[in-house]
């Protein structure tokens, strides 16, 4: 025999469920596939009554049969269970112990009662197996089993419809249709002797059982037609499910997969004489098992490769259509849930799918950020790219308002690849975040565009004024200050101009737009501030070389040579007053229109007293000059404080001092020059007292000659030995130095004339002449260079006036 049609010991004898032998049946006979398909059927009656030679007749099982000539005592213990031979759907059957027919009263705790509720509650179908002769007897076996029956039926809150189908054995001549009345007389009369609960006092049999009675002939005596009613039984228990079948009533059905637990737990609380609440058991099967297969799924999806890869995947970067690869391994693993349990109560498979839904969720929910946080990261690393290209063709603020819409499309794009059909997920927080990454990048590439741009107009600026502020104030005179002024405001103006039309790109707010023009145009303000600062450090050189080239040249800027007819005292004083005009102008930063009396007290303090012999006098009145600070000038404007003026001005006047000295002895030298020849009457003196020698120098030519070779001589030497040069030091020095060149000297030129011997008397005075020139130059050179100027740090001013080469 085919071993799925093997009995299985169920309960044993001794009520001990076998949980390993109910599980290994179901698996043998493939139970659990069958959803709702499949029907209980099983078998009450006394003992050896030959319920387990029907069974085997009628369904093809294997249950142990007492052997015949043994004698009728007891072979079945406990419940035993097998799967009927070929009858569709599965069709599970159930060999109980046999009744002894005793009565028991109202004790529930045998082990036949537990199997008759245990059967009650389980089975579609009963078969309640009775003697024919026991039909109307009073003292019949089955009379008991029946009480025993329609009372544990009692203890089945909402029991289903069970079908009861007695099997009349060892029928007699007795027709059927006489004995059925009969039969179904006393089933009532059990039925309405058993006590019932309030609610079911007026409930009919036929509420809870459909009753039907099928005779058969004794199995020992007429086995063939035994045989051929078994066989004409059999087709009752054919789709036995359908409706109006032997098992049509599937209200209260377990899924097949839930009858392993179903049928321990209903023996559960039947050992443990609780009542069973059949519908409360159905849900708490479906939970249970519900439950039991999410775990399984859950389980099932951590093991799956493919999660396992995208898991992985996602960890490092973008994952192409994720959403998607995501939702069909949740939907593969839900809809497989929902497939095994489909037969479970629906408001528990439900919840527990619902339940399953949230953990998977829950699983997958860290790849689902990573894969949006990749979107998002790569949304803004194109977002940069695309933005730092666009502001070149489209201008900031454009560029910006484009990009930043495109590219939160693409995230919004991104997000709905990544989204999976079972969650409505929101990306809304990372959003929020790209939007302000995003802006934080805009404002930093606005902030670098801007400072370029103010670095761009500054320079532009700072080219604009620098040079030509340093060449008004250089050339300082009364319109140097409107001078700047004026360029001060049309370099501004077109600076501003150019700057504004160009913020226009980044539409910026009003008030921002004011600032920055505000800085630039301080900041055109400072460069004119700084040079004239710069310039107000040179102050003295300046000073200087302004008087140096008007003292030393005329009108027509030709060098002067003192003949000795110049008023050295009016130039001095021309060129000091151009050089205290120039320091006034370098006093202060003049950029408003305002009048100050700098220039007056300037002159009042250091020309005229200079004029009137000296300072302490102008002191004594009221000295302009001794403060720090010019009236209504504040101290950011000062360049050069009253005190520093004056201490410059001192400086000033001490190093030009030796410029005049020297104009002054040049001029004394050349009245020198011009006054050598002696008055007339000393002329005619000498005409008179020196008449004889003049005539003796005439009568013999020969003195003629030898006066005059003397008197080159004694010329060559002059010139030669710079001796006006040599004593301008003094006489001692000068004596000193004549002493140890005058040898030297007399022997080169005795030597030159003995080389120059030979050639014509012309080019001999042409060469003379030469040599006379060329050591006049000399001594020009070595007189000028004698004031050079020096580096002069002026002490209380506290600014440093370096030294420049002089021109
Ligand atoms: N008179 C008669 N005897 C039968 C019939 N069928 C079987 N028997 C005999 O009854 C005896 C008991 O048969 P089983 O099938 O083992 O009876 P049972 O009801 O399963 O017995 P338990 O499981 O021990 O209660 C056997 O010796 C059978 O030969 C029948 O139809 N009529």
């Amino acid at each position: 025999m085919d071993e799925h049609y093997c009995s299985t010991q169920l309960i044993d004898g001794d009520g001990a469920f076998n949980v390993a032998g109910i599980e290994n049946f179901i698996k043998m006979v493939k139970l659990a596939e069958c959803g709702l398909s499949y029907a209980v059927v099983s078998i009450m009656g006394p003992q050896s009554s030959g319920k387990s030679t029907l069974l085997n007749h009628l369904f093809g099982t294997n249950f142990r049969e007492m052997d015949a000539f043994r004698g009728r005592s007891q072979t079945t213990k406990g419940i035993w269970l097998a799967r009927c031979a070929d009858i569709e759907p599965c069709t599970i059957v159930m060999d109980l112990e046999g009744t002894d027919g005793r009565e028991r009263g109202e004790d529930d705790t045998t082990f036949e009662k537990q199997s008759a509720l245990f059967a009650l509650a389980v089975s579609d179908i009963v078969l309640i197996n009775m003697w024919c002769h026991d039909i109307g007897r009073e003292q019949a076996a089955n009379k008991p089993l029946l009480k025993t029956v329609f009372q544990v039926m009692m203890r089945l809150f909402s029991p289903r419809k069970t079908t009861l189908l007695f099997v009349i054995r060892d029928k007699t001549k007795t027709p059927l249709e006489s004995l059925e009345p009969i039969l179904r007389e006393d089933i009532q009369k059990i039925w309405d002797n058993v006590p019932k609960p309030q609610v079911h006092k007026e409930t009919p049999l036929s509420e809870f059982f459909n009753v039907q009675v099928v005779a058969l002939s004794s199995y020992e005596e007429k086995e063939e037609q035994f045989k051929e009613q078994v066989a004409s039984l059999r087709q009752k228990f054919y789709h036995s499910i359908a409706p109006g079948g032997l098992a049509g009533d599937r209200r209260g059905v377990i899924p097949a997969s839930g009858f392993s637990f179903s049928a321990q737990q209903i023996w559960k609380v039947i050992k443990e004489n609780k009542d069973l609440d059949l519908p409360a058991h159905k849900v708490m099967v479906a939970t249970v098992r519900c439950e039991e297969i999410a775990n399984e799924k859950l389980a099932f999806i951590n093991a799956d490769e493919e999660w396992l890869q995208l898991e992985e995947a996602v960890q490092h970067d973008l994952v192409p259509g994720f959403g998607k690869k995501l939702s069909a391994i949740l939907d593969k693993c839900l809809s497989g849930y929902d497939m095994e349990v489909i037969y479970f109560d629906e408001s528990v498979r439900t919840s527990k799918r619902q339940e399953l839904e949230t953990k998977l969720l829950q699983l997958v929910n860290p790849a689902y950020q990573s894969m949006l946080g990749h979107v998002r990261a790569k949304t803004l690393n194109d977002f940069k790219e695309a933005l730092d290209k666009a502001i070149e063709r489209e201008g900031f603020a454009v560029a910006v308002h484009d990009c930043t819409q495109s590219f939160m499309l693409k995230f919004d794009k991104g997000c709905e690849g990544a989204a999976i059909e079972q969650a409505r997920w929101d990306p809304s927080k990372v959003r929020e975040k790209l939007r302000r990454d995003i802006d934080v990048y805009v404002t930093s590439v606005r902030a670098a565009k801007l400072s370029e741009l103010t670095t761009l107009y500054e320079g532009q600026l700072n080219r604009a004024l620098s040079e030509p502020v340093e060449a008004l104030l250089d050339a300082a005179s009364d319109d140097t200050w409107p001078a700047i002024r004026e360029l001060l405001q049309r370099e501004t103006k077109s600076a501003i101009s150019g700057f504004s039309s160009a913020l226009l790109a980044f539409d910026l707010d009003q008030a921002t737009v004011d600032k920055m023009i505000l800085q630039l145009e301080e900041y055109a303000k400072s460069v004119v501030e700084s040079k004239a600062k710069e310039e107000a450090g040179r102050v003295l050189i300046h000073m200087k070389d302004r008087f140096s080239t008007l003292f030393s040249h005329d009108a027509d800027s030709m060098p002067r040579v003192w003949t000795g007819k110049e008023d050295i005292k009016a130039i001095t004083k021309t060129a000091r007053s151009a050089s205290l005009k120039l320091m006034s102008v370098l006093t202060v930063i003049r950029l408003d229109d305002k009048n100050d009396k700098i220039e007056n007290a300037l002159s009042l303090s250091l020309m005229d007293a200079s004029d009137s012999g000296g300072s302490s006098r102008s002191i004594q009145i009221l000295d302009p000059l001794a403060s720090s600070s010019w009236e209504e000038v504040p101290q950011t404007k000062t360049l050069i404080t009253p005190v520093q003026c004056r201490s410059l001005w001192r400086q000033f006047q001490s190093e030009t001092e030796y410029t005049v000295t020297q104009a002054i002895s040049a001029q004394e030298a050349n009245k020198r020059n011009n006054s050598m020849l002696p008055p007339p009457w000393a002329i005619v003196a000498i005409l008179i007292l020196g008449f004889n020698e003049f005539m003796t120098l005439l009568r013999n030519p020969l003195y003629l000659v030898v006066i005059f070779v003397i008197f080159l001589v004694g010329k060559a030497l002059w010139v030669q030995l710079d001796i006006s040069g040599v004593f301008s030091n003094g006489a001692l020095p000068g004596l000193l130095s004549l002493s140890t060149r005058f040898l030297p000297t007399v022997m080169n030129i005795l030597k030159r004339l003995a080389d120059e011997g030979q050639r014509p008397a012309a080019p001999e005075r042409n060469r003379n002449q030469e040599l006379e020139t060329k050591s006049f130059r000399n001594g020009m050179r070595s007189n000028s260079s004698s004031d050079a100027s020096s580096n002069i740090t002026s002490s209380d001013s506290g600014i440093e006036y370096s030294s420049l080469p002089r021109q």
